[in-house]
């Protein structure tokens, strides 16, 4: 069987004026990507637990919650608790990735590690297997609307390579620059779920722009 590519359309570029509506005009996504930012991680700050809660009880699809701060074993857990379908942390930030997954796994959700560009995947290959998806950044984590860095996908490639074989059991995540112009090669290399922020908010239609994107990436992985 083909695998199926799903897609999360980011909040991150949608209407903060206006977040019910903006989830709704999401409603065949796969997952809605939430990324929680703390101006010290990155460089920038978004929204918080108070707001993914809300968001929660209004939105037609899972909660995907990328966390981009300090100290995720502090607040992970509480994401899940509040039933996001997925809580994914940074490598980078973790001092217990092990304790966290756990953590997070126990509160209801899947556990997902996140990698920014220039984190080898090597370096975390043995905690992998207490994680459910792996989220690699295709940017630098902070900002939507920035260009793919296409050296991520040798990461990707070797992610797919691994749960192919039956090492691990992952869903392969890829974040950042996501559109019509790099969706296949990220496809090609075996991304199972595609978070895309401008390109599905910045469309007239967001729905059609998620089934032109999920037909894009099937394509491809036909070949
Ligand atoms: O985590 C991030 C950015 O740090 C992403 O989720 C962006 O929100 C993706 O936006 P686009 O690159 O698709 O516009
Ligand atoms: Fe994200």
């Amino acid at each position: 069987m083909p695998r199926e590519p799903k897609i999360a359309p980011s909040l991150l570029s949608a209407d903060f004026a206006r977040l019910a509506d903006e989830t709704a005009r999401v409603a065949s996504a796969d997952w809605l990507h939430f990324d929680v930012m703390d101006a010290h991680f990155v460089p920038n700050l978004t929204f918080g637990l108070p707001v993914m809660k809300a968001v929660q009880a209004v939105s037609p699809v899972p909660l995907d919650c990328h966390l981009m701060i300090e100290d995720p074993e502090r607040w992970a857990p509480e994401y899940a608790e509040a039933g996001a379908r997925n809580v994914t942390v940074h490598a980078e930030a973790c001092t217990d990735p092990r304790g966290v997954a756990r953590d997070i796994r126990a509160a209801g959700a899947l556990a997902g590690l996140a990698l920014k560009p220039g984190t080898p995947l090597e370096d975390h290959l043995d905690v992998l297997v207490d994680f459910d998806t792996l989220l690699v950044m295709s940017v630098e984590p902070g900002f939507g609307g920035q260009s793919f860095i296409s050296d991520v996908l040798t990461k990707v490639r070797t992610a797919r390579r691994l749960v192919d074989a039956g090492d691990l059991t992952l869903i392969v995540e890829i974040d950042g620059g996501i559109n019509a112009d790099t969706i296949e090669q990220a496809a090609e290399a075996g991304v199972d779920m595609f978070v895309a922020g401008s390109a599905v908010y910045g469309a007239d239609d967001p729905d059609k722009a998620i089934a032109a994107l999920r037909e894009q990436a099937a394509a491809a992985i036909r070949g």
